[in-house]
């Protein structure tokens, strides 16, 4: 596992501990679902085994019922002898459940939609026939199959009436299925309807049943609302590597861990191999064909970038002054843009230093205002910068 002297690891007790929760990464299930996610059977193996070098302890593929070739694709997955348990992601019906059994994985993530626009809109079933369903599909899984870890989630449960979500809930978790699965289907849940739906489910299931999260983020709350999750006590959530999915996708894997992070360090590191993250979102934006973005938590080009003069002057004397996380931890470095027109003597101080040029505090303030003017007509390339320092160091 990745060490790095430089992360705080003596909190007396983490806040959240990373051995509270679990990733359940759905990259071959969600992230199909992609505009740009269609994965043949190199990718899917290239993913998963990405994925369980990683240290990801669940993988999510998508539904055998969509081809025979997707049947095969996760038979051969589940063939490759991972540490990582395979669930795949079914409809609550015998026919596809029944399909999915013999593809050698190690969990069903089953679902049924509550809403009333998935009951009207999506499969025309009232809350009586969902759990009807459920009670003959979860019974006929554990009788003949109580290997299979079973989840049952309550599709588009924050548009879902309370009433009926706990309805069904405790009904499954009565059935002994091993998680109950909470999804903002469309984004729209807040952190603070999260917390507290989460807590309320846990009233009505049973001690030893998990609870998932799986959020999109239409309303750019996936990563405070799968924290909200786990904070009420969620165990697993589902995330995509760079957060690809329907629409504009889910919880994003590296922006879930930076929150994390922040709890319990020392738990991630020992957890995960956390700097295998950039090969991770590398490969993902190589097969959907699209740049990494430039904000990307951790992994973007610029999320280590420090500029201005007042940071750079903390930053080279502790680079924790202004990153909350440390990069190398992820294995990414940091950027110190050090010639531009918000930049300051300190850095300007630092980077001659570093060419071994030694300026007094006159001349360091010459030097600083010259490039800062230089700057306003367009930025220093470090070529242009070292020019300067040296042409004026015994001007
Ligand atoms: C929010 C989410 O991401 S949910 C997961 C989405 N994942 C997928 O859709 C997986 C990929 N899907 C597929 O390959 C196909 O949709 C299949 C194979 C599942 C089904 O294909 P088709 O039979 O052609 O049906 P189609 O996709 O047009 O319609 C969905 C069907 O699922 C039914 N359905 C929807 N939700 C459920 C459910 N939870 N349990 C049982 N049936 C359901 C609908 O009623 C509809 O069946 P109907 O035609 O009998 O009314
Ligand atoms: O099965 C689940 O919990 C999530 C399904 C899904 O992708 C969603 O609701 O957005
Ligand atoms: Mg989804």
């Amino acid at each position: 596992m990745t060490q790095d002297p430089s992360v705080t690891t003596d909190h007396p007790a983490p806040l959240i501990p990373a051995t509270s929760w679990a990733i359940i990464d759905s990259t071959l299930r969600e992230g199909e679902q992609f505009a740009r996610g269609n994965f043949k059977q190199g990718d899917k193996i290239e993913i998963a085994r990405a994925l369980d070098a990683f240290g990801a302890e669940f993988i999510e593929v998508t539904t055998p019922m969509v081809s025979a070739q997707t049947h095969a694709d996760i038979r051969r997955l589940t063939s490759l002898g991972l540490k990582a348990k395979f669930l795949t992601h079914v409809r609550c019906h015998m026919d596809d459940v029944q399909r999915a059994v013999d593809t050698g994985v190690d969990g069903l993530d089953l679902l049924f939609g509550t809403s009333s626009f998935l009951r009207e809109f999506s499969h025309g079933k009232n809350i009586g026939q969902i759990i009807d369903s459920a009670q003959q599909v979860i019974s006929w899984i554990k009788t003949n199959h109580p290997d299979l870890q079973i989840r049952f989630s309550a599709e588009d449960t924050f548009r879902s009436e309370e009433a009926d979500l706990m309805a069904v809930y405790r009904a499954v978790s009565d059935l002994g299925v091993h998680r109950v699965g909470l999804a903002d289907t469309v984004g729209v849940a807040t952190p603070r309807q999260v917390y507290t739906l989460v807590r309320e489910v846990r009233k009505v299931i049973h001690e030893g049943c998990g609870i998932e999260f799986h959020g999109h983020n239409d309303t750019g709350c996936a990563v405070s609302n799968a924290y909200e999750a786990v904070e009420a006590g969620a165990t697993h959530i589902d995330t995509t590597i760079l957060g690809i999915g329907e629409r504009n996708g889910i919880t994003p894997l590296g922006g879930f861990l930076a929150r994390m992070f922040t709890f319990d360090p020392q738990g991630l590191i020992d957890k995960y191999n956390l700097d295998l993250l950039p090969e991770l979102d590398r490969m993902i934006a190589r097969m959907v064909d699209l740049p990494i973005p430039w904000n990307n938590y951790l992994t973007g080009e610029f999320a280590y970038n420090h500029k201005a003069g007042m940071h750079l002057k903390a930053i080279y004397l502790n680079p924790g002054a202004y990153e909350a996380i440390p990069p190398g931890v992820f294995g990414v470095g940091r950027r110190i843009q050090a010639a531009s027109k918000v930049t300051g003597k300190h850095a300007i101080a630092y980077k001659a230093r570093e060419l071994g040029l030694h300026y007094g505090e006159d001349a360091l303030r010459r030097v600083t205002d010259h490039i800062k003017a230089l700057a306003e007509q367009d930025e220093l390339d470090d070529a242009h910068l070292e020019q300067v320092l040296r042409e004026w160091v015994s001007a």
